[in-house]
């Protein structure tokens, strides 16, 4: 067969473009394509033009995915990546997730000290995740933190100056940019990641056969199981990227296993559950929600006030 000649949508960010050229090299890997026959077709998306303001209050929805949603639409790409966490857990009839490369580091990374203990009295954390403040306020309530945007040089360098005391990123991100020496990872059990972190997925056109077809070869299915059931229970919380929710689903022996936590944005309360089950079990994660939304009214009303 000849090679066909494709267009991937990403977004123009360093980590984005070396996502999609990871993407890029397992489907030629796959297929023994060349990957002249791969255009990389940047896209900036909303998220990517608003820098200052906290992401959280912008409002919109599909801040990191819209356009790349209406490129797909268009037939002006062919499929398009995106790292999992930023993918809202509703999309468009049209379009489907039709592959996962295998997970990285599922954990976050402290830069700046040695460990969260080892940080001064007041210690002054730069991030813009509300997960990562409630997690960060819950161990430690004498942390101030300041909103915290921009590319991971940028944040590095703010580090660097003094800005802040510390900063925490995915090592999934680091680790893609070459940068597997900075900063120390926390443990899952100390700060759990947020829903689908770590992860590369792939979207398409649901109607594209061919492409899915083509796509279906380099999908991971650990990863797209563990994530599917992660972004189930951000959608059963009603909870999306920008929510005080940590969630992590593992196989384990043959069985899904997966671990989850709410906060109040301040860390002044939370609730964490667990559930193991036959990864052909569908129910999981409406089952974990409901046992955490039992189990804390107060946190889920904050939740859905938010
Ligand atoms: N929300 C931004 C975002 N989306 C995905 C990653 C890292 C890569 C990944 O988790 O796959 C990051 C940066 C970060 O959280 O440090």
């Amino acid at each position: 067969m000849t090679q066909p000649q494709l267009k991937l949508g990403t977004r123009g960010s360093p980590l984005a473009l070396v996502q999609a050229n990871m993407v890029r090299d397992a489907l030629c890997t796959a297929h023994g394509w060349d990957i002249a026959g791969i255009e990389i077709v940047p896209i900036k998306t909303t998220g990517d033009r608003v820098q200052d303001v906290a992401l959280a209050e912008i409002g919109g929805k599909a801040l990191w995915t819209k356009e790349l949603d209406r490129a797909l639409l268009t037939g002006e790409i062919d499929f398009a990546v995106h790292s999992m966490k930023d993918v809202e857990t509703v999309r468009p009839v049209e379009i489907t997730i039709a592959a996962m490369l295998p997970r990285a580091d599922v954990r976050d990374r402290l830069i700046g000290a040695p460990s969260i203990a080892s940080l001064r009295q007041g210690a002054v954390i730069g991030t813009s995740s509300p997960r990562r403040v409630a997690q960060l306020k819950r161990m430690r309530p004498d942390f101030e933190t300041v909103l915290f945007r921009g590319n991971v040089d940028t944040r590095l360098a703010k580090v660097a100056a003094g800005d802040v005391d510390a900063s925490m990123l995915a090592a999934a991100g680091l680790d893609r940019l070459g940068r597997p020496d900075v900063g120390v990872g926390i443990e899952t059990d100390v700060m759990l990641p947020a829903p689908a972190q770590g992860a590369v997925g792939i979207e398409a056109r649901a109607a594209d056969d061919r492409m899915l077809g083509w796509l279906a070869a380099i999908d991971h299915e650990a990863t797209h199981l563990c994530v599917l059931v992660e972004r189930a229970l951000l959608a059963a919380l009603v909870a999306d990227c920008h929510s005080p929710v940590a969630a992590l689903a593992v196989i384990e022996d043959d069985l899904v296993w997966m671990r989850a936590e709410l906060f109040a944005e301040d860390g002044s309360a939370h609730v964490a559950g667990e559930i193991r089950g036959a990864a052909d079990d569908g129910t999981l994660a409406e089952r974990l929600a409901a046992d955490l939304l039992e189990r804390a009214p107060e946190l889920v009303r904050r939740l859905f006030a938010a």
